[in-house]
């Protein structure tokens, strides 16, 4: 056992002093030819080879492409449609339907987040949705002014609830676990389940985007805190970038990222594609596996010159286990801490400001 939650917060302000102390870095631009280090992989394939091409992506890059996986994009474009309409709901229902941390669920206006400590506030609005049927059937937080949201929200988030126990039984299985390990830690039927979807929409920066403040992001570098996050992102609206080889939470990581100083980052992109999820491992999986995978930081920076500066949507599915399932490897290589608290913790340094509301 080697590490606490003040480690892992030491490790993290390393890694976000380099960030922030370092010019942008090199840029790849992902595609979905072989020259992209984010591999894609083919849910259809034979089993075994799945599940090898899961691991080496979840081990090495902490990010994979996913197709193959069932769900009919159809959904997916009419559930971008309606996250457009929430959006421009904004003027009516100002100050209505808003993030609360206790339900961690609810509406970000801009400036709301501190994605990290040392970049200005996050450039976008979100609204975060809870995979619970008390949620689903009974929260407050539903926009009145677009009923059927709720309705494809929820058929969303049963699909990639899906998608994530596919990808989590491989992952259990080369992990030497049974299967279905994490199937029982993820029940949606119970209102102490914490996954959810979140819409995000980045706003048009075609007039401002050379008058912010350097390092002003559209979501600075972070690590997820989830399990698994897959993300649905639309043809022509890229910006997701990548940095490999720089995750949080273990010993070796806080030594690789204090050598790092001197090492130049490299951002990669992830094209979207339609059809294709993007699933990265997030900071409870990498405990839970004993850091054997990677939760890599990730960014939307803004654009520069000649990129796309329009309105950007994209929509994520955050799988989290339930509030009292203990997160701990096989190998106990950290203290067993309950997937409850560990979310509440990084809710508390998001909003560092805020009390629970
Ligand atoms: O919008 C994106 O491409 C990334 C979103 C993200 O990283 C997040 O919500 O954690
Ligand atoms: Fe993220």
């Amino acid at each position: 056992m080697e590490t606490n939650e003040g480690q892992r917060s030491a490790a993290h302000e390393i890694a976000l002093e380099m960030f922030a102390g370092q010019t942008e870095g090199t840029e790849t631009e992902g595609s979905s030819s072989s020259s992209s280090r984010i591999p894609v992989i083919d849910l259809t394939g034979p089993p075994e080879v799945v599940r090898r091409q899961i691991w080496d992506a979840a081990a090495n890059e902490g990010f994979f492409q996913v197709v193959g996986h069932g769900i009919d994009w159809a959904l997916i474009d009419e559930l971008f449609a309606m996250a457009e309409a929430f959006f421009d709901l904004f003027d009516k229902v100002e100050g209505q339907y808003g993030y609360t941390t206790s339900a961690n669920a609810g509406w970000e206006k801009n400036w709301q987040r501190i994605c990290n400590s040392v970049t200005p506030s996050d450039l976008k609005e979100s609204f975060q949705m809870t995979h619970h049927t008390d949620f689903i059937e009974g929260s407050p937080l539903w926009p009145k002014e677009l009923p059927q949201l709720k309705q494809h929200a929820a058929r969303f988030m049963q699909e990639a609830h899906r998608v994530t126990l596919v990808i989590l039984s491989h992952i259990a299985v080369s992990l030497g676990l049974p299967p279905s390990f994490f199937e029982a830690h993820l029940d949606w039927r119970r209102p102490n389940h914490q996954s959810g979807p979140r819409l995000h929409k980045y706003h048009d920066v075609t007039d401002t985007y050379r008058h912010f403040p350097p390092n002003t992001h559209r979501i600075a570098a972070h690590t997820d805190w989830a399990l698994l996050t897959l993300l649905f992102q639309r043809e022509g609206q890229g910006g997701l970038r990548v940095c490999p080889g720089m995750s949080v939470l273990s010993q070796s990581n806080q030594q690789q990222q204090q050598q790092g100083g001197t090492k130049e980052l490299q951002w990669i992109g992830v094209e979207p594609m339609r059809d294709a999820i993007c699933v990265n491992i997030g900071d409870s999986l990498k405990g839970w596996s004993d850091d054997q995978l990677q939760s890599t930081f990730h960014r939307v920076r803004l654009p520069r010159e000649g990129e796309c500066t329009g309105p950007r949507y994209s929509m994520v599915y955050f799988a989290q286990a339930n509030k009292d399932s203990i997160i701990q490897g096989p190998n106990r290589t950290y203290p067993p801490i309950s997937a409850g608290d560990f979310i509440w913790q990084r809710i508390k340094s998001t909003f560092p400001d805020r009390d629970a509301s």
